[in-house]
């Protein structure tokens, strides 16, 4: 059963913040208090790469800015590791092609956000088929924060999947910010997901306010 209706979902994803503490300028907890203070709608932990924390530094990382995420009533979604998204009781999981597949994450968190990764119409279809409640494409522009990416897709795969009939929700990732989140939003994405342009800013506020702007302009 899916989370929510599809409608609430696509609002929540307009500004969807990810981010772990090895892409953070500044210490983790201030940079997502001032990337919610600017506007994000939504945020994803993604604790991964050189110098990730693990185990209960993961967990106490984790639980913190679960609880910022709380107190301003933003979803707060776990990338990867559904074991700590189920003992946080997080709003829901990030999955990859490659991680666990959605029908064992749904059954062990029903009623929970799962959004997962897609490249292809071929994995849109099939994560709609199993359930998704969002997809994430990408990597829409030239990324320097997840070096396994698949091929650079522009927003070619964004506008297929709204030149058809189907509805689920929508959001571009990969190398987006200020500049070029308008391009995203106009090829049919419901939101824009960000690491870099927000966690290695030195106002995380400021660029997340540009961007809820941008998005906010471009969704009427
Ligand atoms: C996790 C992920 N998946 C596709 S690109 C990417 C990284 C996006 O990071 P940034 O916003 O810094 O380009
Ligand atoms: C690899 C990823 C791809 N997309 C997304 C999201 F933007 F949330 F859909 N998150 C990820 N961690
Ligand atoms: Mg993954």
């Amino acid at each position: 059963m899916p989370y929510t209706n599809e409608k609430k979902l696509k609002e929540l994803l307009q500004v969807y913040f990810i981010m772990g503490s090895p892409n953070c300028l500044k210490d983790p907890i201030l940079t997502l208090e001032e990337a919610i203070a600017g506007g994000i709608t939504f945020f994803q932990f993604r604790e991964k790469g050189t110098g990730a924390l693990k185990g209960e530094e993961k967990t106490k990382l984790a639980s913190e800015l679960q609880e910022i995420c709380r107190d301003h009533s933003i979803p707060f979604i776990v990338n990867d590791d559904i074991e700590l998204a189920i003992k946080l009781e997080a709003d829901g999981v990030h999955i990859g092609q490659d991680d666990e597949a959605l029908r064992v994450v749904r059954e062990k968190m029903p009623g929970k956000i799962i959004g997962l990764s897609a490249h292809t119409m071929e994995e849109v279809k099939t994560a709609i088929r199993e359930g998704a409640d969002y997809v994430g494409i990408g990597p829409i522009f030239p990324t320097l924060t997840k070096t396994d990416t698949k091929p650079v897709q522009g927003t070619k795969l964004v506008e297929e999947i709204r030149s058809t009939s189907l509805s689920i929700p929508i959001v571009g990732i990969g190398g987006i910010h200020a500049g070029n989140a308008a391009k995203v939003i106009e090829s049919g994405a419901d939101g824009v997901s960000i690491i870099t342009a927000i966690s290695q800013a030195v106002s995380p506020k400021e660029v997340a306010a540009q961007l809820k702007k941008v998005v906010l302009e471009k969704s009427k």
